[in-house]
This record gives C-alpha cells, structure tokens and sequence, in this order.
C-alpha cells in the first residue's frame, strides 16, 4: 500500500525497495533502522514492529499507520507508507538523523539540557500536541524517548503506538482502560480506578517530559512499575524545586507546575499553555537545539554504543532481587514505553501491596516539606545514588531523584521491612553518610562519580562494616560490642570445650589459651583458689613445668597429682588430700566405718583380727613418720625449695625488695604456723587414736589370752576325762 509523503512523493510497499542500514533505535515492540528508499535514493526510517509482541490486533496496528499517515504537521512524525513483512510491519517514516531527546542525553546530556533548549524542544512538542488533541488524538506516550531531531534542529513528536483517538467508539474506546504506556509519565487520573482521562493526560506526561529534559531522567524512573503508580497516586506531583533547581527560570517552574496538577481538569490545554511566558521567549530550535549534537558521532554510532552499554549493565545485575529494578532502569534507559501491564492488574497489585512498603501519604499541602527535602539532597543526589546493604542487594536510591516530591528517604525506611535491626544501623550509616551510585561498576555511575568520591564510599562502608564483624585481635572495643548472642555462643562455645576436656583424660596436652572468645575470669581465679576445683582452661595449666604436664594425671587446688607420686601412692595406703594436700589414709585400706565396739566384739576370731590390728599399728607408724619428717622439713632451705614445688606462696628475690620480702615472709610464717598447728593438733588426734588402738590391742591381746587359756582348760578337762 503506497502512500504520498508530506514531501508529497511516493512509496512503494514492497520490502524490496528498502535497503535497511544500520539500526538506530530500539522500542518494546520495534526496530528501527536507517534505510535507503532505493527508487529515490533517499535516506528514510524504517520502523520493524513485531506483531508477535504487539498486544493489539493487526487491524488496530493498521488503522493506526493509517492515521498516523493522515497526519500532517511539521512537528509530527508521520508515516510515508505501512506495509507487513512476514510477522513484521514495517512504517517507513522520515529519517530524524539525530535520534531522539533521550538517547542525546544518555550520550552527552545525563544531568538534562539547559533550559533554553529545553523551552525550545518543549514548545515544538507541545505544537505536535495542541496539533493532535485539535484531530482528536491522545498521544498517550508522550516522553522524551519519542521526541525526535533532525540535524536541522527539527523537534517532531513520534510514536503513535499507543495513541488513542478520543472519538473511539466500541473496542477501541474499552481498550483505553487497558493502558498500554510508560508509568513514570502517566496522569495520576490514568492510574485511578474509575477515572476516565482525555488529553489532559498528554499535559501531565508532558509536564513529566519537561522534568526528564531538565535532570537527565524523569521522576521515579528508578523505581519498578508498581511502585511508580503508587507514588504518582499518593504523592504530591513531582516539580522544579525552587531551591535545587536554581538554574532554571521561575517561569519554567510555574509552566512545569500548571502541567503537574492532579486534577485534570486544572491543567491547561495545549492551546492554553502554548501562551505561556515561558514558551513565548523560547528561542527557535535550529538557534538552541542544533548545537546540542554539533561534536557528536552518528547517531548509529552513539546507538551501538547504548547498546553495549545497556547489555553490560543488565550483565551485572543478576542478582534476582535486583532484577526487576534492573530491568526497570534498563527499559527506561532505553527510552522503552510499553511496560505492557493491563491497568486493572497492576491496581490489583498494588492493592495487595503492604501498608510499610506503600510511600507515604503526602498532599499536595506539604510544600514546605517538598523544599526541605529539595535542600536536604545535594544535586549529586539527582544522579540516583543508592546504599548497598548486608546482603548485597541493591536498594532504592535514597536521595530524591528528580523532585522534592518524590520523598525518597522515607520510601527507603519504609521498604526496608523484616531487616534485622543491624542492617538497619548499617544502613542507616550508610545513609548518613555513603553515597553509592547504583551500580559503581557501571560506565554511567563510574561517569558521574569521582574515583576519589567512590574510594571514599567504598572506605566509608567498610569502616561501617568492620564495625559488625569484630574478628580481629582482642581489642576492648571488640569485646564490648559482642552483641548478646554472640557471647551467649562464645560462652556456650567454651562450655563445650570445658565438657570435652573434662571427658577426656587430663594427660592430654591442652589447646593454647584462646583470648578470642569471652574472657574466662572466674576460672582463672578459681585456679587461685584453695577450694574449688580448677576448670582445666589453658592459662593455669601452661604455667605448670613441661614434666608436670607430661604425667599429669589430675588437679584439685593448687596441687597436681602426677603419676609420678602416684606411683609412690600405689603401694601405700595413703592418698593425698584434694583440699590441703595432706596425706591422709586411704579409706578402702582400713575399716573405718567399723567402729572400736565392733572390734572388741568378742565373737570375732583371733584370726580375722590380727592382720587387721597389724595393719592398723603399722599404719599409724607411717603416719608418725610421715609428721616427722614434714615438720623437719619445715626448715628455712626447704622451706624456699617447697615454694618452688608450689605449695607455698613463693619468695620474691633482690635485695630492692626487702619489705616486700619481710611482708611476704611474714605472710609464709603465719602460713607455716597455720599449718604447724594443724599438723600438731592431727598429731595429737592420731596419738590418741594410736593409744585408743594400743589400748584395744592390750584388750584383744587379753582376750586372745583368754581364750586360748579357755581353750587349754578345755582341752585339759576333755584329757582328764
Ligand atoms: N524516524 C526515526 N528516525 C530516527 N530514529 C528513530 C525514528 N523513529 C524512531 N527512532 C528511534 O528508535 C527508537 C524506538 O522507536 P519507537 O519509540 O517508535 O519504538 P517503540 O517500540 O514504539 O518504542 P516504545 O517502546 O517507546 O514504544 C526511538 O526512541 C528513536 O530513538
């Protein structure tokens, strides 16, 4: 099907006439690529929609080249001829050789254009507009991604995709409640359920174009769909702060507010805000547009560019729960329109969205709140800077991305829901302080971010981090911040290795001290101790001599039992005391629970007692022996040699020392005379235990007479007899 161009030549639909060039664009459902119309030898654009991931129906596709032919209006992209190829259709259309507002900016432009360029990019788009509402149309997509130049300094509105015409009637007026377009510009009354819209919503959209132009990217373009539609309905629209936007005039302001006013039927037409102040000094745009792509390559050249660029960054972000974030940005980033979503699904969504992930409820009262937030972020915020949490995953950007109405830090705090309370302390460092672009390693970030700015990022984060980990070496900070658990694991931790040690013989040789978990005071003191028993922790027990350690059988106190003195306790019927360290009998080795009565029982035989009362006699001469010879011990020379054994307090040495050494001497005197007095008075318990024994001897030794004289009697009667 040929159709005449404006130019009023004409073109044919035969694919064959077209020999497609290099692409220079890309959409949701098209390709488009710079071609030659071979018959005129003329450089075209050739749009390849793929009716496979076109939502509409091939008659709806077709009456809307139809339409889109018809127009005519300089700044309006229309389209020469429409044709299908296979599952394609193809729109062949003037070549717009600089590409559209969007790519320029992401190329050379990422913080926006100066205002003159953008009154004058605005007040052609918005001749495009007055044009089309005036034939009836809504563009419905209105965005910078679709606003096209030429290397004249043209301005045409592109893109009818998704246009509706207002005097639809039937399927095509329903199927304007199933919104095909791009969220971040969409009329609040779009997104309300109920709400019927007209083409007021292209001057909301357009009023959002304005911003896009102004920073770089349009407000909540960071954010994924359902986000966006939340914030658009409950916020206060977004808008040029007074006080970040300094550069821009108060009249662009006041044109970009009359356009962002949630009641559509506040907003002005086309028509009307043509008249506006702001558009009536703009410059005409072969003057403020031109120069804009003056140094820059091709435009096929700047696409491959994006491209690789887009794939990259995608590439990086495969984390999932960045995807859908990634995704966002990247179809944003690549100027996409048709997010595709059915209207009425997305509501449904959001409505099953929880109440602390929803954005704050704002008005449109709270302005002064809009400035404060405007004040409060830095321009370096417009750039979309974003924290990195515990885990990795990147969040919301937490600086207002685009106006002061967008509220973000809070959106942040609110999103961060089922974090534990350390991330949130992170994170809220890091909110104070780090600001980390989206993605550092990204050509885009690493462009607007200073190897010095991210250096101190990336510093900044790890100090916040090492403040949560504290693994290094044993620092009183590192103790102190142990949070609860993890002492309550560290204790429980060394209780375990107590369990284990004491189940295992004590010959083994013990782990060196471990300083890194809980400091264990209690058991070192205890290895102090007279009474308690000794936890067999590290310190104590590397204090004793490596031949001590090697036959180390037990501890009790301050002394240890080897198995050296054991072996001489093996074939004596003592054992040493677990509390003093005296040598006391053995129990098993003599009856004690047998008392003297049980003894002097006559009914028992002589034969059964004797080696008992041996046993007793030659034990209690032991034991005189044993008091002998530790009270000769008690000698000053020995005296300083049992101090190194242990068993006394020891001696301090050098003569600088002297009172220490009379203190402490005094100290081991009063020891020694403890001990002394203990000694004698069991010396004087075992004298009358020896005399109570020898007394009972006497008796059994009577009564063994005794009988035996009974038994001779006996014997001498039965001879008689
Ligand atoms: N006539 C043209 N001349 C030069 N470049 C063009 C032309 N038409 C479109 N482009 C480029 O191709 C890109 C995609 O085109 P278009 O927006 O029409 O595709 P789409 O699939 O409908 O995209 P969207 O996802 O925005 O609906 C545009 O952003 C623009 O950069």
């Amino acid at each position: 099907m040929g159709r005449t161009g404006g130019n009023q030549r004409t073109y044919s639909a035969n694919p064959g006439d077209y020999k497609l060039l290099e692409e220079v664009g890309y959409g949701a459902t098209a390709t488009v690529y710079r071609a030659i119309y071979l018959p005129l030898n003329e450089v075209v654009a050739v749009k390849c929609l793929d009716l496979d991931r076109c939502n509409s129906n091939l008659d709806d596709i077709r009456r809307e080249a139809q339409t889109m032919s018809l127009i005519d209006h300089q700044n309006v992209v229309r389209a020469y001829c429409s044709f299908v190829v296979e599952q394609s259709l193809w729109v062949v259309m003037p070549f717009m050789a600089e590409g559209s507002c969007l790519h320029l900016m992401k190329i050379a432009y990422p913080d926006g254009f100066e205002e003159a360029a953008i009154g004058s990019i605005l007040k052609e788009t918005l001749k495009a507009l007055e044009y089309l509402h005036r034939q009836g149309h809504i563009h419905r997509d209105v965005k910078a991604g679709n606003i096209l130049l030429d290397d004249n300094g043209v301005v045409k509105l592109a893109d009818f995709g998704v246009s509706a015409c207002l005097f639809d009637t039937g399927d095509r007026q329903r199927s304007r409640n199933t919104f095909v377009g791009t969220p971040c510009w969409m009329a609040p009354e779009v997104l309300q359920p109920g709400s019927g819209y007209n083409s007021k919503a292209d001057i909301w959209s357009f009023g959002i174009t304005a911003l896009e132009l102004a920073h770089g990217h349009a407000p909540f373009s960071k954010y994924p769909p359902m986000k966006v539609l939340l914030m658009t309905i409950q916020n206060a629209p977004p808008g040029l702060d007074y006080d970040r936007d300094k550069r821009f005039s108060k009249s662009f302001k006041e044109m970009v507010a009359m356009c962002l006013v949630k009641d559509q039927t506040k907003r002005p037409t086309a028509d009307k805000l043509l008249k506006h102040s702001f558009f009536k000094n703009a410059k005409p745009p072969e003057l403020s547009v031109k120069k804009l792509f003056a140094d820059l390559p091709p435009l096929w050249n700047r696409v491959k560019a994006l491209q690789l660029k887009d794939a990259a960054q995608l590439a990086l972000k495969k984390m999932p729960s960045a995807e859908q974030e990634a995704i966002s940005q990247s179809e944003y980033q690549r100027g996409v329109s048709a997010w595709n979503f059915d209207i009425e699904d997305l509501k449904e969504q959001a409505s099953l969205l929880q109440d602390d992930d929803d954005m704050p409820e704002m008005s449109e009262e709270d302005e002064g709140r809009k400035s404060l937030v405007g004040e409060k972020y830095s321009p370096d915020c417009q750039s979309g800077l974003v924290k990195l949490n515990l885990n990795n995953k990147l969040v919301q950007p937490e600086c207002g991305e685009q106006t002061s109405g967008e509220e973000l830090p809070q959106v942040d705090c609110l999103n961060r829901k089922g974090k534990n309370l350390e991330s949130d302390l992170l994170e809220s460092g890091c909110q104070e302080k780090v600001g980390w672009k989206k993605d550092v390693s990204s050509p885009e970030a690493s462009s607007s971010m200073t190897e010095k700015e991210m250096l101190q990022a990336k510093t900044k984060a790890q100090m916040l981090k090492s403040r949560h980990t504290q693994s290094g070496p044993l620092m009183p900070g590192a103790v102190l911040n142990h949070s609860l658990s993890e002492r309550g694991q560290s204790s429980e931790r060394n209780e375990n290795e107590i369990q284990q040690c004491t189940e295992k013989t004590y010959r083994e040789v013990r782990r060196p001290p471990n300083f890194s978990g809980p400091l264990m005071l209690p058991n070192r003191a205890s290895a102090n101790s007279l009474s308690a028993p000794i936890k067999p922790t590290g310190g104590f027990r590397e204090s004793l001599d490596d031949k001590s350690k090697a036959n180390l059988v037990q501890i009790k106190g301050r002394f240890s039992v080897t198995s050296e003195n054991l072996d001489l306790v093996k074939g004596s019927p003592l054992r040493k005391s677990a509390s003093v360290g005296e040598w006391i009998f053995e129990s098993k080795q003599m009856p004690v629970n047998q008392s003297p009565k049980e003894f002097s029982n006559g009914n028992l035989p002589a034969s059964l007692l004797m080696p008992h009362l041996q046993n007793l006699f030659q034990q209690t001469a032991i034991q005189q022996e044993l008091i002998l010879n530790f009270l000769n011990s008690l000698q000053p020379p020995e005296v300083a040699d049992a101090s190194q054994n242990g068993k006394l307090p020891p001696l301090p040495r050098g003569s600088e020392n002297n009172g220490i050494i009379e203190l402490a001497a005094s100290e081991r005197e009063r020891l020694l005379l403890i001990k002394i007095s203990e000694l004698q008075a069991r010396m004087i318990n075992l004298n009358d235990e020896l005399t109570a024994e020898k007394l009972k001897y006497t008796q059994l030794q009577w009564q063994l007479n005794a009988a035996s004289g009974r038994e001779e009697n006996g014997d001498k009667r039965e001879g008689d007899a």
